[in-house]
């Protein structure tokens, strides 16, 4: 099975609710490749309503554009280095410095969300990222990300 971009996180920094293997309660959200863009799969518990409960609520919904923005950077960068995910070589990692949001339309509640991610430019140590999250119906929210690579 392909591994997905967050299980090269070392242990210790992999205590991100949306995405880190090691907080028991988080939602451990997986990054992949999707050709030259990324993708993420998730669906949300019924907990995680909006003011009804059809709709996804717009904090996980940012969540999820927030962990696959910034697990998309450091893959963009890793390829742009023409490097591979733990090649032992020093560790590319990112946190977010910027995200905006757009909400389109309500995010469907009980169905499959797909998370995209689309390389915009790399500037030294700074990775926009364009995200959409698609529900069963079209997108449903864009993202635009600024994503700064961590000095090592
Ligand atoms: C080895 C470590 C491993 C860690 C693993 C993590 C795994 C990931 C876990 C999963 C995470 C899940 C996701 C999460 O939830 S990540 C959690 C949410 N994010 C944070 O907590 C980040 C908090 N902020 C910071 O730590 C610092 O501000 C950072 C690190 C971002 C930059 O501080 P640093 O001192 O390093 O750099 P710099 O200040 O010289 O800025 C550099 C450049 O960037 C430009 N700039 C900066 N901000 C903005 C802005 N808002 N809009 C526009 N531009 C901005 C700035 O002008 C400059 O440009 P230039 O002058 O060079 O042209």
């Amino acid at each position: 099975m392909t591994a997905a971009f967050q299980d090269f996180y070392p242990d210790e920094f992999s205590h991100c609710y949306g995405c880190g293997s090691q907080n028991p309660q988080g939602h451990h959200l997986k990054s992949y490749w999707d050709g030259e863009e990324t993708i993420a799969r998730f669906t949300p518990d019924a907990k995680y309503s909006g003011g009804v409960p059809e709709h996804v609520y717009g904090g996980m919904v940012a969540s999820l554009l927030d962990c696959h923005g910034t697990a998309s950077a450091a893959a963009f960068t890793y390829r742009a280095l023409n490097r591979e995910m733990g090649d032992g070589g020093d560790p590319v990692r990112f946190v977010t410095a910027s995200l905006k949001v757009d909400f389109l339309k309500p995010t469907p509640m009980g169905v499959e969300l797909v998370v995209r991610g689309k390389l915009r430019s790399i500037d030294g140590r700074k990775v926009w990222v364009d995200l959409s999250l698609t529900g069963n119906d079209g997108i449903c929210a864009k993202g635009e990300m600024l994503a700064i690579r961590l000095r090592t």
